[in-house]
């Protein structure tokens, strides 16, 4: 007589020699070797892929709007639940996402995915929400979209550079954005640049990394994602930012921050 959890073992063998035989019939198929784990898990990772927008916004031959839809359905189908599918922000300033529009609404929605786009501004905001109003509540298949990113930066001159604007003007800007989303029943996520090294100015102060981070979860962030721009950080100064971000007066927790890597 087998113990049940030799009996599990078996069952489970006769399972993978089963999944062997049929993988060798049909080669096409892939075999994963990972384990489903849930949102409760503390090991559970959510992994936001950015491809289609950090990853093109700086090509200079313009991608088709068409090659980008395959991009974020491949993603998809490839199991990511957080795809980045655009951005809303000034042509002038990146033409390479100007069809964010056309590819939103053209690609895959598959339900229980979210595809963010990124907002800089109030004008960038009411385009998409003139986009999303255009997508009949009956219609079968998922809004283009149902969250926005905002992004800021720990120092002036890399705002400046990217938004044309301080990191104080920014965040004002940047707060009547969050609370029309939030109205809208958008969610909202929020970056910060630049958090170790900025180009320009060198070296960054973690205290203004957390009260920018702190000013974006005050706006109803409900996370906000922490890169290291231009990738100079170490473990020592990472640990020292995080140290600084997560510990003393009005400690950020962190389950409401992620990593931009
Ligand atoms: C913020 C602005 C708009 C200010 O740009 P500006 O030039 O100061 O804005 P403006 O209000 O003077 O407008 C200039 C023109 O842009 C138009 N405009 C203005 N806003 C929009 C909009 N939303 N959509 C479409 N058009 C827009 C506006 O209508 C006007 O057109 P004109 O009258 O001259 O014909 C500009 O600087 C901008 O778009 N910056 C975005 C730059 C960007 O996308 N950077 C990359 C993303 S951030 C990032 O990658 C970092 C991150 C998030 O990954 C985290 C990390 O790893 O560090």
């Amino acid at each position: 007589m087998f113990t049940s959890r030799v009996a599990r073992s078996l069952a489970a063998s006769s399972r993978i020699r089963l999944a062997r035989t049929a993988y060798a019939k049909a080669p096409i198929l892939r075999a994963y070797a990972t384990v489903p784990i849930s949102e409760s898990d503390p090991d559970y990772v959510t992994i936001v892929e950015v491809g289609p927008r950090d990853g093109l916004q700086n090509e200079e031959t313009i991608v088709s709007a068409d090659l980008k839809v395959e991009l974020i359905e491949k993603l998809a189908r490839a199991g990511l639940t957080h795809i980045e599918a655009g951005s809303f922000v000034s042509p002038k300033w990146v033409p390479q996402m100007e069809d964010t529009i056309e590819v939103i609404n053209k690609m895959e929605r598959l339900p229980g995915r979210h595809y963010p786009v990124l907002v800089p501004n109030m004008k960038g905001l009411d385009k998409l929400l003139e986009t999303l109003a255009r997508h009949p509540k009956s219609a079968p298949s998922p809004p283009p979209t149902d969250e926005i990113a905002i992004f800021s930066a720990a120092s002036d001159v890399f705002s400046k550079a990217n938004t044309n604007c301080t990191v104080a003007e920014g965040l004002a800007r940047l707060e009547p954005v969050a609370r029309k989303a939030l109205d809208n029943n958008l969610q909202v996520r929020g970056y910060v640049s630049a958090v170790i090294t900025c180009p320009y100015s060198g070296k960054v102060d973690p205290k203004k990394v957390k009260d920018v981070t702190k000013a974006l979860l005050d706006m109803g962030c409900y996370e906000v994602s922490l890169g290291d721009t231009v990738g100079t950080g170490n473990p020592t100064s990472i640990y020292t930012m995080l140290d600084a971000v997560m510990g003393g007066a009005y400690a950020i927790p962190p389950s409401k921050l992620a990593a931009c890597l």
